[in-house]
């Protein structure tokens, strides 16, 4: 289903897991950084909304997406970090650029989930314009930092 027929920040909160002992990794690339803030503010909020301690959400910035990738392991290898969550926004622009970041982003931190056995969280935008951005960072489709906590949340309880 496109976003644009739902609300990335619409959940349902039954059955969601006490997560006030978790431990959260926030990565958060600083290209495109209103809208990465944007994506922050979400998965923040939403993560404190279900019980996470401040003390328990761990942010770290990165210069760009593609470096999401190591610095999700670099978490991920950290036994007391129970989730790490990547936020990014990729906009294309002129050159294949975009394909090949988001490509690496994608494969990148799915085998880092695999490898260390825990949740890394795809909290990626790849848009085609900034508008599209904005709209899915706090706009008329939602938030995907909220989405992107909630998913967290609920591979914690799987
Ligand atoms: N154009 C965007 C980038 N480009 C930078 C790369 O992510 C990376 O930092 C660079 O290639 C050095 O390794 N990053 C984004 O997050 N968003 C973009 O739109
Ligand atoms: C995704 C990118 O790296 C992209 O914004 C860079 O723009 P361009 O492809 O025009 O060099």
């Amino acid at each position: 289903m496109a976003t644009s027929l739902k609300s990335l920040s619409e959940h349902s909160s039954k059955n969601i897991l006490d997560i006030s002992s978790k431990k959260f990794g926030i990565i958060v690339s600083e290209w495109n950084e209103e809208v990465t803030e944007a994506l922050y503010s979400g998965a923040y909020e939403t993560l404190k909304q279900h019980g996470a301690k401040s003390e328990n959400i761990i942010r770290k910035n990165v210069p760009g997406s593609f470096e999401l990738t190591l610095a999700s392991q670099w978490l991920a290898q950290l036994e007391e970090i129970d989730a790490v969550i990547c936020l990014g926004c990729v906009i294309q622009g002129e050159t294949k650029h975009f394909d090949f970041i988001c490509d690496a982003v994608a494969h990148g931190i799915t085998n880092v989930g695999l490898k260390y056995n825990k949740p890394v969280i795809f909290g990626v935008l790849t848009p085609d314009t900034q508008q599209q951005a904005l709209d899915r960072a706090g706009g008329k489709h939602g938030n995907k930092g909220d989405e992107a906590a909630i998913t967290a949340i609920k591979m914690l309880g799987f």
